[in-house]
């Protein structure tokens, strides 16, 4: 059930509870209750989105949503030394279903002098999987070959529910459906509406041959190459944890109570067994007892604010705040690391765009009673981009002299391309008028690294919050190389007639120089947030969790989302993929499997 008050509440004692209703925390929530003699509290700071906008539910309207709002965190970063010392907006849902529930956008609207609301145009709601050199690297660290390629295969089938397009237009040569999983919980299919630049993408990258090679499926381990990319999408609907996971099907279990508006200020111990510090209770409003485990799930920022909160992490910091050490983990909260982009627009001779749909109110409300009343197809029943590239650094690029590749291997990419037919409007490439083509440079291996901090010793007081982003030499060389990869794609003769030139802030930068300072003032850190609370083997003298996801020197008390890897790739699915493993290994280490 769903409960909005503790009172409520059947009881003060459940077997897990598990804070933070994500992908991560969802997931857990959903496969411990699958045996009714477990009773699992899902504590969740924000409200349900049954009762939000339908801009939680429209997949085009993703565009609306990363901006101030009660349904998220608010967080600002300190200011970032890499991008000319701005403070951004980071946002981070505060919603039942996490990031998942607004999971991308960008920002126009909002633009305040102190204060930069970055392009966080995410390729909102984009199914990857990651590169299976990434994951089998995860396992190496870790000393875990369940965290390998091969070893995630079974949880991504868990997560992902293939489902056809809602226009049902034929797919083949879209996916390869031998990878894709066609039973699990989240929905997932490839674009619900074709735009006029679908084809004409696919005709560039076979116009130029390399590095843009037609890739029938980004998800079967090898990204590398141009191609459609299915989104969460259900019938023309965002499919989030919540919607998918918190289902009414599964939230109606009587072992499984959701209890909205709980901020959690600590997780509290009770004791020590052998060497291990045993954990189980939370605080919110009251003390909620965990018999068996607190799982914590409150993301990448958050996450780490409650270990810290709690006594867990560098001795140093605690003791400048006057915080007890329970557990002295250096790691926690370091290690921050986020993907950067750059947006190149082109004007286009085309009026077939979605720009005017993001900037005319009017017709956006037409759109919205069409989707409605026509079984939500059309046009608003995609996000603003169906299609991508992952494209690798070249191997004799003058970086590598210097630098060691960050890359898992020679199959993985450094820059990721998202394709959108319009401008998403962001920063100065703002554009009131006119039609546009854009392609995201994001950089998905960089190397710089933040940090998350307490501020004070409040819970309700924000973290500090350093994205750390481009204060690193491969970053800045590799941003603005994927800059020139980019414009590289506009090269093909398929373009001529319909591209008219370069616009916004890089359509004057040609030099290296100029590229790196439109990287400092416009370069946009994304929603993939994580490595603050990060695994890795059992005997490391680094990171938060071992291998299992248990706290380390700790018993009862794990870590499951996005705060425990470090991806070149969308988060969301590893999130789910982690969450399905950590339920595996919770329910044997109780000898419920
Ligand atoms: C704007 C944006 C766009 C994104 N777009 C994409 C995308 O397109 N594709 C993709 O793959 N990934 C995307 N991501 C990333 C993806 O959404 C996240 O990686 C994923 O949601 C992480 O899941 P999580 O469970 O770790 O944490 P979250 O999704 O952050 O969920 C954590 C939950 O815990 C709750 N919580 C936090 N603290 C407490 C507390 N103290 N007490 C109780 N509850 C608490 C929060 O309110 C939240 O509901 C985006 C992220 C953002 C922010």
């Amino acid at each position: 059930a769903i409960h909005v008050t503790p009172s409520t509440l059947p009881s003060l004692t459940f077997d897990f509870v598990i804070i933070g209703g994500g992908p991560g925390g969802s997931v857990v929530a959903n496969r411990l209750t699958e045996d009714p003699n477990v009773t699992v509290l899902l504590l969740e700071a924000g409200g349900s989105q049954v009762i939000a906008s339908t801009h939680l539910i429209l997949p085009l309207f993703v565009v609306f949503l990363a901006s101030p709002s009660p349904r998220d965190w608010n967080y600002s970063s300190i200011p970032q030394k890499g991008l000319d010392n701005q403070t951004l907006f980071v946002p981070r849902a505060k919603i039942l279903g996490g990031c998942s529930s607004i999971s991308n956008a960008h920002l126009s609207s909002h633009q305040s002098p102190s204060l930069r609301l970055v392009a966080m145009h995410v390729d909102g709601m984009l199914y990857l999987r990651g590169s299976s050199e990434d994951w089998d690297r995860f396992a190496n660290i870790t000393g875990d070959d369940g965290w390998s390629w091969e070893g995630m295969q079974q949880y991504f089938f868990k997560n992902e529910k293939w489902t056809p397009p809602v226009d049902r237009h034929n797919t083949t040569g879209q996916f390869d459906p031998n990878i894709h999983g066609f039973h699990g919980i989240n929905s997932v299919s490839v674009a619900n509406f074709p735009t006029p630049i679908d084809g004409k993408v696919l005709e560039a990258a076979s116009q130029l041959g390399a590095p843009w090679p037609f890739n029938l499926d980004p998800n079967s381990g090898n990204h590398l190459g141009v191609g459609w990319v299915p989104d969460t999408i259900k019938d023309g609907t965002r499919s989030s944890a919540a919607k998918s996971y918190l289902a009414p099907e599964f939230v109606e279990r009587k072992n499984l109570h959701v209890l909205l508006n709980a901020h959690v200020r600590k997780v509290v111990n009770r004791g020590m067994d052998g060497s291990k510090l045993v954990f189980g209770a939370v605080q919110f409003a009251q003390a909620d007892k965990a018999t068996k485990e607190v799982i914590i799930s409150a993301g990448s920022i958050n996450t780490p604010q409650l270990l810290l909160l709690s006594g867990i992490g560098p001795k140093s910091d605690l003791n400048a705040l006057s915080l007890p050490t329970l557990l002295d983990l250096p790691s926690v909260g370091a290690n921050l690391s986020v993907h950067i982009a750059l947006y190149v627009s082109h004007a286009v001779n085309s009026a077939d765009t979605f720009d005017d749909i993001i900037r005319n109110a009017t017709l956006r409300e037409q759109f919205t009673q069409e989707w409605l009343g026509n079984g939500h197809r059309g046009r608003l029943a995609d996000t603003e981009t169906s299609q991508a590239a992952f494209v690798r650094l070249p191997q004799d690029a003058d970086i590598f002299k210097r630098e060691q590749d960050p890359a898992a291997g020679p199959h993985t990419g450094h820059i990721q391309m998202g394709i959108y037919n319009g401008n998403p409007s962001f920063g100065s490439n703002s554009l009131s008028t006119g039609n546009f083509i854009t392609v995201s440079a994001r950089l998905i291996t960089p190397t710089s690294r933040g940090s998350v901090k307490l501020n004070t010793t409040d819970p309700f007081n924000k973290p500090l919050i350093d994205l750390g982003s481009l204060t690193s030499e491969f970053d800045k060389f590799a941003l603005r190389e994927g800059v020139k990869i980019v414009r590289g794609l506009f090269t093909a003769p398929v373009w001529d007639g319909y591209i008219l030139g370069e616009v916004g802030a890089l359509a004057n930068a040609t030099t290296d120089e100029e590229i790196e300072a439109v990287a400092r003032t416009d370069g946009a850190p994304d929603g993939h947030i994580v490595g603050t609370a990060a695994m890795s083997h059992r005997d490391a003298l680094f990171g938060v969790v071992d291998p299992d996801l248990k706290v380390k020197g700790a018993n009862g008390l794990r870590v499951v989302d996005a705060s425990i890897f470090v991806s070149t790739g969308n988060t969301q699915v590893p999130t789910y993929a982690v969450g399905e493993r950590a339920a595996d290994l919770i329910k044997a280490d109780w000898g419920l499997l």
